[in-house]
């Protein structure tokens, strides 16, 4: 099979064949259905601390555009649904070419122009890929932000602006060490649902606690327009590096708001 894409000839309904998982019953995305998901007044507020980054770099890696520090630099995640700590590894987006389509999860149906992963991996394992191997879903934390066009968001333009200049795959560029990662958050991580899934590229791995939080973040049309101008890998607009929802076979979707 040619590297998987998302392309007719290796998108999504071609990933089985390299990574049986794909048919596994804790993939990710699903669709948020309002109606289906479960208060759960058990969890806890969510904590992230994001200190800043002496040297990161912000790249093209054929199938969207990710925010790297260096090993080890100290942000962290705790609280929610997360029995330990989890320290940030990256963040990358997945976007469609135009404004109704572009998110991985949808809210009941829904889907938003971009989602944007905060990528975490539990601590009591010694490196990231070790968390992704470790088995059961509490290897990674991934925070799912969806993106909808509106305002500039003037926390992320230090990363949209850096675009242009990776506008080709396996092209990076040194992130600017005064970049505030923190200042992308909402002031306060509440009303977020969370359910067991997995990574939503190959390897698929069913390594996920996610947490995709209901309020978007804006970002202007301007922003969007940057993502749409990135190359992928086969040399193609990356726009639509997106999983289609799988099923939510017997999982509970739990949700810290009423
Ligand atoms: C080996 O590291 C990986 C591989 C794939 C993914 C995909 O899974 C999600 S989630 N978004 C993705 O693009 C990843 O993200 C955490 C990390
Ligand atoms: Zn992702």
């Amino acid at each position: 099979m040619a590297p998987w894409g998302y392309e007719k000839d290796n998108g999504p309904a071609h990933w089985h064949k390299d990574c049986p998982i794909a048919n596994g019953k804790n993939q990710s995305p699903i669709d948020l259905i309002n109606g289906e998901v479960k208060y759960d007044s058990g969890l806890k507020p969510l904590t992230a601390k994001y200190v800043p980054f002496s040297d990161a770099k912000f790249l093209n890696n054929g199938h969207s555009v990710q925010f790297q520090p260096s090993a080890g630099n100290g942000s962290e995640l705790t609280g929610g649904p997360l029995a330990v700590k989890y320290n940030f590894e990256q963040f990358h987006f997945h976007w469609g070419n135009n404004d109704t389509e572009g998110s991985e999860h949808r809210v009941d149906g829904k889907m938003y122009p971009a989602e944007l992963h905060f990528v975490h991996w539990n601590s009591t394992n010694p490196s990231f890929k070790d968390a992704v191997g470790s088995g059961g879903p509490n290897g990674l934390a991934v925070l799912g932000f969806f993106l909808k066009v509106g305002a500039e968001n003037a926390a992320l333009k230090p990363i949209t602006d850096l675009i242009p200049k990776v506008k080709d795959a396996g092209t990076s560029v040194t992130v600017p060490s005064n970049f505030d990662m923190q200042a992308i958050l909402p002031a306060t991580l509440t009303d977020y649902y969370t359910y067991d899934g997995s990574l939503t590229t190959p390897p698929l791995a069913e390594c996920v606690k996610w947490i995709v939080f209901k309020q978007p973040l804006e970002v202007s049309a301007a922003q969007m327009e940057a993502f749409r101008s990135v190359i992928n890998r086969d040399g193609k607009p990356m726009g639509g590096n997106y999983r289609p929802p799988c099923p939510l076979h017997d999982r509970a979707v739990k949700t810290s708001f009423k």
